[in-house]
């Protein structure tokens, strides 16, 4: 299990940003504050040509059928963090992440809202662990969507049973809805309509960290 302190993290979902800008949208999101940059992945190439023009922690959560296709691709295209869907990975999870870890990058796993929390435990468990667990609080597909509340349930057990752990999550998160995540114990928050839609991005992400900042608990360290 992981040791290191609990740390917020927060990562403006590029999903939302101007892809025909990627390079500048990326680095005005790291001048207002993000710690991360997060990318939804169909494939690697946008991940090579954006790693071109920032050093930021890319964040990928793959939204793939078969997460080993890409593991190669994207670590030679500079991928930081490795996120896949455990509904995908169920026979060979400890492959993908020995995979992942060879290639320099730091592996996650994500769950769909209709996925229990109990299908990740094995991944937390044993001599190659994930380092991250992506709770999505929307269905996978698509910035812009409702936040689920019921998802908390999933991030307060979670904590509960993990205190060190990086907890992210994904979807509809915003300044309506970070306090609640931010209790339940979520420390990397992925937000894309609410930074990117804002006239103020910079204000948005000192706002999501500040929330975070103040619930973690000392316990979490
Ligand atoms: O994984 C995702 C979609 O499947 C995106 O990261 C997510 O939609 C972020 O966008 P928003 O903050 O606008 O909900
Ligand atoms: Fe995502």
């Amino acid at each position: 299990m992981p040791t290191t302190a609990v740390e917020a993290k927060i990562a403006p979902s590029m999903l939302s940003s101007d892809f025909a800008n990627l390079a500048s949208e990326a680095e005005r999101m790291i001048s207002f504050g993000a710690d991360w940059l997060h990318m939804d992945i169909m494939d690697g190439y946008v991940i090579a040509s954006l790693r071109k023009h920032t050093k930021a922690y890319l964040d990928c959560h793959l939204m793939v059928t078969n997460p080993l296709d890409y593991v190669d691709q994207l670590g030679k295209a500079g991928a930081s963090g490795f996120t896949f869907h455990v509904e995908v990975s169920k026979d060979n999870w400890q492959e993908i992440v020995k995979e992942i870890k060879s290639k320099g990058m730091r592996p996650g796993v994500a769950l769909k809202p209709g996925t229990p929390i109990e299908d990740v435990y094995p991944l937390l468990e044993g001599e190659n662990p994930v380092e991250m667990v992506l709770v999505m609080t929307v269905e996978p597909g698509f910035g812009g969507q409702k936040f689920i509340p019921d998802m908390m349930n999933k991030v307060r057990t979670l904590r509960e049973k993990y205190p060190k752990l990086d907890i992210e999550v994904d979807g509809g998160l915003g300044p309506s809805t970070i306090d609640e995540a931010a209790a339940a114990g979520a420390n990397c928050i992925v937000a894309g309509s609410s930074v990117f839609g804002d006239p103020e991005p910079g204000r948005v992400i000192s706002l999501l960290r500040t929330s975070v900042s103040k619930c973690l608990k000392p316990n979490f360290i």
